[in-house]
């Protein structure tokens, strides 16, 4: 087993914060990476993971890609994440309301809202007992659809050849939340529109529902398309895959899509544009923080990040170097300016 404390070095992680309660069965996970701004900000992922040891490093690489996240986006807060580990025997309502009771412990340090794998009438669980959760599911997932179409257009707008999104073809991975999102948007654009989901009904249902294409999910990210949108689970961008790939470029909504650092480099090598997770998933950041926390409007928040991912593809092709070099670059220095600013 490896030592937490050399786990957090490598995720650069700060404070996490192991959550039990026997009578409802919670085990859960904080993660709060960056502070730099009072407020840590990320969802709720629940999982069956194989080990604790699995949930910890999870939870981590989720906090630090928040971080990344509300930085490119340009909201002014830091990254945060938890996992509930899903197991036989966990009263979910209860554990759910107690896992409340720790957020609101937190005094407003970290804000959560839902993800992967966690319901919405989870989430009005949560709502139970804290007031730092945003319950606003669907619209976030809304959000998230508009920034991964723009991570698309600024795709198009990067290869310039003044292709719109009428005649592309786009293969999205998971029909969940975010996945249903992202296929509506391209729907309505007039794209061809491919789906698919390890859960059959949901991707027919859908389909259905916009005219789409249901394909094996085994195949959907290596099916014949203009770009594949992951909008399911991290890790599905393999060495292995990428020279599988027919598509030209990888933009969708799912956190921590890449399986290693190197398959940045590999995608370089093969010519494919890359919009790094952090910015094309950061429609919910935007959405939840600006109406919750901001009091502002979420429009031009959204709109900045076509131009944000269009800027780094542009900077990542002159450079030759990985767009996600590019974006973590841009994230990490505005948090250094602030820093500096604080010390001030
Ligand atoms: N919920 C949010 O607000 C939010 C915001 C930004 C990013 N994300 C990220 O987007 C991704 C999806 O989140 P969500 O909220 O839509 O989750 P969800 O639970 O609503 O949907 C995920 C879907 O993916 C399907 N799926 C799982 N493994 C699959 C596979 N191998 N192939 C095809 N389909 C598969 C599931 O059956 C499910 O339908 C996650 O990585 C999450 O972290 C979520």
């Amino acid at each position: 087993m490896t030592d937490i404390f050399d786990d957090m070095d490598t995720a650069n992680a700060h404070r996490l914060l192991v959550l039990r309660d026997k009578p409802t069965g919670l085990k859960a996970i904080i993660a709060l990476d960056n502070l730099t701004y009072g407020l840590a900000c990320g969802g709720i992922r629940t999982k069956r993971y194989k080990s604790t040891e699995e949930a910890m490093q999870d939870v981590q690489k989720l906090a630090s890609a928040m971080t990344l996240k509300c930085s490119i986006a340009g909201v002014p807060f830091g990254g945060g994440k938890s996992v509930i580990l899903d197991h036989d025997g966990m009263d979910r309502a209860a554990a759910f309301r107690k896992f409340g009771e720790f957020v609101e412990e937190l005094g407003g340090s970290y804000m959560c809202a839902g993800d992967l794998g966690t319901t919405q009438q989870d989430l009005m669980h949560v709502a139970e007992t804290t007031q730092y959760v945003n319950t606003a599911g669907s619209d976030l997932g809304v959000a998230t659809g508009i920034t991964v179409v723009n991570g698309i257009r600024a795709c198009l707008a990067a290869k310039g050849n003044n292709q719109t999104l009428a005649d592309i073809t786009v293969a999205v991975q998971g029909c969940g939340l975010i996945g249903a999102a992202v296929a509506r948007l391209l729907a309505e654009a007039g794209a061809n529109v491919l789906v698919a989901d390890i859960n059959d009904a949901q991707a027919r249902q859908l389909a259905d529902e916009i005219g789409a294409t249901v394909i094996d999910p085994d195949t959907i990210l290596t099916a014949e398309a203009d770009i594949i949108s992951p909008c399911a689970i991290g890790g599905v961008i393999t060495p292995d895959l990428i020279p599988q790939l027919k598509a030209w470029a990888i933009c969708g909504g799912a956190n921590n899509q890449l399986f290693n650092s190197g398959v940045s480099d590999l995608l370089v090598s093969y010519k494919i544009l890359y919009v790094p997770d952090f910015l094309a998933s950061s429609g919910g950041v935007i959405k939840g923080v600006t109406s919750d926390i901001m009091d502002t409007d979420p429009e031009l928040y959204l709109a900045k990040t076509y131009d944000t991912a269009l800027e780094i593809l542009t900077r990542a092709a002159a450079e030759n170097c990985s767009s996600i070099r590019i974006g973590t670059q841009i994230a990490l220095d505005r948090l250094k300016d602030k820093q500096a600013l604080l010390q001030e």
